[in-house]
């Protein structure tokens, strides 16, 4: 479903677990900076509102998306940390380049989180414009970031 027809700041609340003492790492890709930091502010907002405190939010900055399994590996590897979240936004050029990083990004943050059983959140946009991707950064259709810490949270339910 669409995020126009699924705002991306519109979930279910019920039964989350309590997070109080749980830590949590923000991956933030610094490509698209305008875009990522209205993700991570999201995120970050989010996770103080259902119960995060913030000295137990660790954040990181890596270059570009493609990047961000290296950092979400960095994160999950730490035995404290209980969660990451991976934000980004990979706009459609010219050329197949998107295709290779979006492709590379979900698989290499999937294989994070099966390889150290933790929940690490896919909070990359993958727009074909900039409008598209503000629309999703807290824009009429929400923000990425919001449901990539509602996600984190939900899973360190289950
Ligand atoms: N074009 C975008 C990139 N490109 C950079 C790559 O992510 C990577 O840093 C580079 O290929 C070196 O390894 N990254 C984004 O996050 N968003 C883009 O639109
Ligand atoms: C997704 C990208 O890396 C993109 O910005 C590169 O642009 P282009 O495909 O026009 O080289």
């Amino acid at each position: 479903m669409s995020s126009a027809l699924k705002n991306l700041s519109d979930f279910t609340t019920d039964n989350l677990p309590d997070i109080s003492d749980k830590t949590f790492a923000i991956v933030v890709s610094e490509w698209n900076t305008d875009v990522t930091h209205a993700l991570y502010t999201g995120a970050y907002d989010t996770l103080l509102k259902y119960g995060a405190k913030e000295e137990n939010i660790i954040s990181a900055k890596v270059p570009g998306s493609f990047e961000l399994s290296l950092g979400a590996q960095k994160m999950a590897q730490q035995a404290n940390i209980d969660a990451v979240i991976c934000l980004g936004c990979v706009i459609q050029g010219e050329t197949r380049h998107f295709d290779f990083i979006c492709q590379a990004v979900a698989d290499g943050i999937t294989n994070v989180s099966l390889k150290f059983d933790k929940p690490v959140i896919f909070g990359v946009l993958t727009p074909n414009t900039q409008e598209q991707a503000m629309d999703r950064a807290g824009g009429k259709h929400g923000n990425k970031g919001d449901e990539a810490a509602i996600t984190a949270i939900k899973m360190l339910g289950i």
